[in-house]
């Protein structure tokens, strides 16, 4: 302490090593199995090292995984003074300079891995004590080195014999603690390097103490040679299968030497949710960082799992995610546009794998094109959609349909669909997530093309109207008719259409209900809700059942005189029509419902007892109170 920092009263920080070592070595890192990482990513940036002074250096890491576990490499190694400066002290790299810039050629070309100076401590979650025994490869004449440094932050360093490592390079051994033995077994060590290390760039072998050896790296097929394009093809997809467990659709390479980034986005041949992100396996410099990234491509790209093996993205501190910085940003965008060329060349490249593509993927094209213009114009007459024409793309459904009518909802397409075919309209059902939005910019890709939305008014319209004298014929039944239904906020209108087996036809839509469902919520409300309401009221749209009168049983129906029975008949037509939108039913339709089957039973057995007992066909039935007459009176339910 200066004295000047006497005078301020200033303080220098202490470490409790213990402390530290506890934090770092446990709490950093997710699992224990990072332990193998850091000590193969040591053994990497140690042959770097070395190869940037000697480029024909040997480069071998052997993994040996027996009572204990050593990771030998081939590279720099360390001076005495090099393991009290670097392995001695927490957070000191030799990778980096005290200004954080990398250190020497193999850092000034980027060529590590490290950075922090804190991977070693991962060795603490499975041992308590680490040996280092390492000769510099920098320094000939410099001697052989045994370091061992305890989790209780001590170490002792000795120097041993030339023959304990006649060649530069450096042994790590960890004698694993009994309950961390699992992470150290010769099956497991095997499981884990293949999963870091598959695409390191240096020969990795593991070995067991029965002579087994394992090499656990090859070149990835994207750096590979094949004799065609569909060798290559098959070479990609079959590394997608041992990757990812599963056949890709097609297989996208990627490639952005800004960043030295090379791999592959595999085309999920199955849809996957977009709620769900596909992890991606993302490789700094052939060691994996993470199989779960999800921030490496745009969101809408769910469709592509990648595995990339990138120089110039950045790690986190735990090296288990990416450092959100402006270049991967910028790798994503450009990963995205790289996405969307494979997907727009495709249309002329292979329309066979694009229709398979689409027919797997098509909500995700969808979501996409909302916000890409490009992909629209290319995509959009590729797309399906539920249609009067059954699912059609736009395109096709377009030639045929001069005003391409769109629902809101899946309800209203339902409801409406077989008669407005039947009347020669074209209607799209818009009730599907996207289509709604897609389907109005048709103009803009089709010029001459028009679209509209399907309200219960151009329905009517399109349907005929029946002659003067029907209508008259049957002016007493649509009298009761709108006095029945009008109850529901529903007109009532007589019209031919087809099918002639639908009897009525239930036109409304979902913000006509909710303003009517607002409208009676102000009638019921009183004081100051109910003006707040009611300031609100528009002028409430009311639904319409239009009546067939191609249908037989309508046709009757208009022509019953007795008042009780056309309640009846009518409260039956609308309670069939309401069932036929398939929305939930309020109570007071459902009270209908209800009313009007009892009704009809009412009647069914009524006319039953009467063929028993009354001789003839002709005879009236009898009322209920034993009365000769025409129809049974209506019964409330
Ligand atoms: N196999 C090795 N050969 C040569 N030097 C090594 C080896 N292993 C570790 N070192 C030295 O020990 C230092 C500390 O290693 P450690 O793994 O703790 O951190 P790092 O690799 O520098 O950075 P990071 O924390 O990002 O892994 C290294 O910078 C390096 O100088």
């Amino acid at each position: 302490m200066s004295p000047s920092d006497r005078a301020t009263g200033a303080h220098t920080f202490q470490v409790d090593l213990r402390g530290l070592v506890d934090l770092l070595s446990h709490h950093l890192y997710s699992s224990p199995r990072v332990y193998l990482r850091e000590l193969l990513q040591n053994a990497v940036d140690a042959i770097s090292a070395r190869q940037a002074a000697d480029p024909a250096a040997p480069a071998r890491i052997t993994v040996h995984a027996g009572t204990e576990l050593t990771v030998t490499d081939t590279g720099i190694g360390l001076t005495e003074a090099d393991v009290h400066t670097f392995l001695a002290t927490i957070g000191r790299s030799s990778k980096r300079d005290a200004e954080g810039r990398f250190e020497g050629v193999a850092g000034a070309r980027g060529d590590f891995i490290g950075q922090f100076g804190i991977g070693l401590l991962a060795c603490f979650v499975v041992a308590d004590e680490i040996t280092v025994v390492t000769r510099s490869a920098a320094t000939p004449d410099a001697p052989v080195i045994e370091w061992r440094g305890g989790s209780d932050g001590r170490y002792t360093i000795t120097t041993l014999p030339s023959e304990a490592k006649p060649e530069p390079g450096t042994t790590v051994r960890l004698a694993p603690r009994a309950d961390a033995a699992e992470w150290t077994a010769p099956a497991r060590v095997v499981e884990l390097a293949r999963d870091f290390g598959s695409l390191l760039r240096h020969e990795v072998t593991v070995t067991d103490d029965r002579g087994g050896a394992v090499r656990i790296n090859a070149t990835p097929p994207w750096a590979a040679r094949h004799g065609s394009p569909v060798a290559r093809r098959e070479a990609l997809a079959a590394h997608c299968r041992s990757t990812f467990d599963f056949t890709p659709l097609d297989s996208i390479e990627l490639d952005l030497p800004l960043v030295g980034l090379r791999g592959v986005a595999y085309v999920l041949p199955d849809a996957a949710p977009p709620s769900r992100r596909a992890g991606h396996r993302v490789h700094l410099k052939g060691m994996l960082l993470s199989d779960q990234a999800d921030d490496l491509l745009p969101e809408w790209a769910f469709f592509v799992r990648c595995v990339v093996d990138a120089d110039g993205l950045r790690p986190t501190a735990s090296r288990e995610g990416l450092y959100a910085d402006e270049t991967l940003a910028a790798v994503r965008d450009a990963l995205g546009a790289r996405i969307r060329d494979w997907l727009t060349g495709l249309s002329a490249s292979d329309p066979a794998l694009l229709h398979r593509f689409i027919g797997v993927h098509h909500l995700a094209v969808k979501a996409l094109a909302r916000y890409d213009d490009e992909l629209l114009r290319m995509l959009l007459p590729w797309l399906p959609f539920e249609t009067t024409d059954g699912n059609v793309t736009l395109d096709e459904f377009a030639r045929a349909h001069p005003v391409v009518l769109v629902t809101r909802t899946v309800e209203e397409f339902r409801q409406v669909a077989p008669i407005a075919a039947a009347a020669g309209l074209g209607v799209v059902n818009g009730g599907y997530t996207y289509d709604h939005d897609l389907v109005h910019r048709l103009p803009e890709i089709r010029p001459g093309s028009s679209v509209a939305d399907l309200d219960p008014g151009t329905v009517t319209a399109h349907l005929d109207a029946v002659d003067p004298a029907a209508e008259l014929a049957a002016a007493a039944f649509l009298a009761v008719a709108r006095e029945v239904v009008g109850r529901f906020d529903c007109d009532v209108a007589l019209r031919s259409f087809h099918p002639t087996s639908a009897p009525a036809l239930l036109l409304d839509n979902r913000e006509a209900r909710h303003e009517r469902t607002r409208a009676r919520l102000a009638d019921e409300a009183d004081g100051l809700w109910a003006d707040i309401l009611g300031s609100l009221r528009a002028e409430v749209p009311r639904a319409q059942l239009v009546l067939n009168h191609l249908n037989p049983l309508v046709r009757r129906a208009a022509s019953i005189t007795h008042r009780d029975l056309a309640v009846t008949a009518i409260e039956a037509l609308y309670g069939q029509a309401l069932l036929l939108t398939r929305r939930p039913l309020t109570a007071s339709e459902s009270a209908l419902l209800n009313r009007s089957f009892i009704s009809l039973l009412d009647h069914a057995m009524l006319g039953h007892e009467s063929a028993a007992t009354t001789p003839g066909p002709t005879g009236p039935p009898p009322g209920p109170d034993g009365t000769a007459g025409p129809h049974h009176p209506q019964k409330e339910s």
